[in-house]
């Protein structure tokens, strides 16, 4: 917001003075105050960014001081379980859309943000029949901080999320479990040893316990779905490795391999250098 200069003053809080102090010697926001009930006074946007578990909470504190006709938005993982904690401490006079900018690291708190993080990254925000105005507002915003803005439904956010996000989450947390499960077997080698695909599940799985706690706790039934037909899949491939059946191998890695490409050549992934790797080596 600062870089484009969206806003005349942004202002901060957070809940430990450390947090708070960091922020203010960072600079990033006009003003530091001690409170959210202090940080929303006045505000025509508020933006919650705590864990989905705390949501309700912040938004029971700060209902009451909500300024009329003031936008309050989030930024949390899963929108049905916020849009549910949140939704009944807002006073009707307030314009509700929530949010969530598909951006991030395994790093928190203020110092793991930076500008660029929201360049060309997909914004997803579900007014639900909310104000248009306001949700074209908030359009403008998110696009002016560089991403891009898809409107969507919160179940139909909560169910694609679980796939592209949440349930590869617990898929690395648990391969990095295994890993230093072995490593007590293998003398640390796994983990020294570490390939590239390895080392980037260990990275996500780095990620901040509290917020992926809350997470699958508040994305349960899209998740438990999708970990339900992984398992399938999985099973399907440990039988066909058990029984040395290649062509199933084969066919299920060419399908997939398929998808990747199909990505990449629809310009959908901003990240992937191109090295060619899309041509045939045989
Ligand atoms: N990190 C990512 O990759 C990413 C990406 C997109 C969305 N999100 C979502 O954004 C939200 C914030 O995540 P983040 O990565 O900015 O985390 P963060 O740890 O950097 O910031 C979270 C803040 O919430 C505060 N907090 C924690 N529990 C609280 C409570 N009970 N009451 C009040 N404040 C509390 C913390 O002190 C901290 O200041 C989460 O809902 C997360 O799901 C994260
Ligand atoms: O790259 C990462 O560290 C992330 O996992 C970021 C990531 C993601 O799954 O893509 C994580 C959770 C958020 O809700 C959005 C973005």
């Amino acid at each position: 917001m600062r870089r484009a200069g969206l806003a005349g003053e942004i202002v901060g809080t957070a809940r430990s003075a450390e947090t708070r102090e960091i922020a203010r010697d960072l600079g990033f926001c006009d003003r530091i105050v001690d409170t959210a009930s202090e940080a929303i006074d006045g505000a025509d946007l508020v933006v919650l960014a705590v864990p989905v578990g705390a949501m309700g909470a912040v938004a029971a504190e700060i209902g009451a001081h909500l300024q009329p006709g003031a936008t309050v938005t989030d930024v949390g993982s899963v929108k049905r379980a916020v849009i549910e904690a949140v939704a009944p401490h807002l006073p009707d006079h307030v314009h509700f859309i929530p949010g969530h900018p598909l951006a991030g690291t395994e790093h928190s708190g203020p110092r793991s943000g930076f500008a660029e993080l929201f360049d060309n990254r997909w914004c997803i925000l579900v007014p639900n029949g909310t104000d248009t105005p306001a949700t074209e507002r908030l359009i403008a915003l998110w696009k002016g901080m560089g991403s891009n803005v898809e409107v969507m439904d919160a179940d139909h956010h909560d169910l694609v999320l679980s796939v592209t996000s949440h349930t590869p989450h617990l898929i690395a947390y648990t391969m990095v479990g295994v890993a230093d499960d072995l490593s007590r077997v293998t003398d640390s080698e796994v983990i020294k040893y570490s390939a590239a695909g390895f080392r980037d599940f260990t990275r996500i799985a780095a990620s901040d316990p509290t917020m992926w706690r809350d997470v699958f706790l508040a994305n349960k039934d899209a998740t438990l779905e999708i970990l339900g037909r992984f398992t399938e899949e999985l099973f399907a491939l440990q039988r066909a490795i058990r029984t040395g059946d290649g062509e199933v191998l084969f066919d299920y890695f060419t399908r997939t391999r398929a998808i990747r490409r199909g990505i990449i050549e629809a310009g959908q992934d901003t990240d992937a250098p191109d090295f060619g790797r899309t041509g045939k080596h045989d």
